[in-house]
């Protein structure tokens, strides 16, 4: 997947109450082919914006996006946006927000699998139940609504449904961060697996650094929009150039950590940056 010169402004309110905020600013980055890059930064830095526009959801102003070699329109009608989700599709961090509450996992599996496969009858059942031990569930499952399961468990129906498209690229926006830590573990490890098997291609919005640790080889830092440092995991992390992705490191709670320096909502302040250098 390539993006080049993505670009976004939100202008909100009207007359002299008029406010605009570049949401992206000229971003260009690759995703190698079944590989997992790591998009981090404070909230704002413009993460879901950028996850909303390759999945359609919202136009750029500018730029490019170009997957398997063929560029994929930016502002797309519905025939479009259907045929895009055949190749990326999202997880997000709250599955109550993708799955109906009142629609069983079974049913939010098998109408995406309707949609873009046209199976039915006992094909159909057969499908979901093998997505559904794809993901490490039963067949049982099936039958359960959003709130007779687990976090983890919605999270994995979740998984499941965008499977089910059988799409090239996963865009997981912040997808374990609701999860306790234990869940966490064993829904990364299941992406993990998942990637291993099907040569997925991640895109894996976060704001959490141990997470990025277990699962991307690169990672990119944006900042107000903008990318302001990228290379490899273990590089950007341990020896991280930029200050704002000391300060991210820095503020990262870990044993022993104290929140003296956490940064706030919003952005760090002047001196936290400062003693970031
Ligand atoms: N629909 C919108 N209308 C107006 N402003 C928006 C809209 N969507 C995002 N923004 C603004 O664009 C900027 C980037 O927001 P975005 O949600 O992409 O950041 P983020 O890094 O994903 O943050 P978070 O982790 O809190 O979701 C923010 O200043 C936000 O207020």
């Amino acid at each position: 997947m390539e993006i080049t010169g993505l670009s976004k402004r939100f202008t909100t309110g009207r007359g002299g109450q008029r406010r605009s905020v570049d949401a992206l600013v000229d971003v260009t980055l690759t995703v190698a082919d079944g590989s997992c890059l790591a998009v981090v930064g404070e909230s704002g830095s413009g993460k879901t914006t950028l996850a909303r526009i390759l999945v359609g959801l919202e136009g750029a102003d500018a730029g490019q996006v170009v997957l398997a070699g063929r560029p994929v329109a930016q502002r797309p009608r519905r025939a479009e946006r259907r045929a895009r989700a055949r190749d990326i599709q999202m997880v997000f961090q709250d599955p109550n927000g993708s799955l109906n509450r009142r629609r069983t996992a079974g049913s939010a599996i098998s109408e995406v699998l309707t949609a873009h496969h046209r199976v039915r009858g006992a094909e159909l059942r057969r499908r979901v139940d093998d997505l559904l031990d794809q993901v490490g569930l039963l067949p049982a499952h099936a039958r359960a609504l959003p709130g007779e399961l687990s976090g983890g468990q919605r999270q994995r129906v979740a998984i499941a449904r965008a499977l089910a498209a059988e799409p090239r690229v996963l865009v997981l926006d912040e997808a374990v961060a609701a999860l306790d830590v234990s869940v966490q573990a064993q829904v990364l490890n299941l992406l993990a697996e998942l990637r291993r098997v099907r040569r997925l291609t991640y895109l894996f919005i976060t704001h959490d650094l141990s997470v990025v640790r277990q699962v991307s080889e690169q990672v990119v830092v944006m900042r107000r929009g903008e990318i302001i440092e990228r290379g490899s995991t273990e590089r950007v992390l341990d020896q991280p150039q930029h200050p704002y992705t000391m300060l991210l490191r820095d503020s990262a709670p870990r044993p022993g950590w104290r929140p003296r320096r956490a940064l706030g909502r919003g952005e760090p302040r002047a001196e936290d940056m400062e003693a970031a250098r």
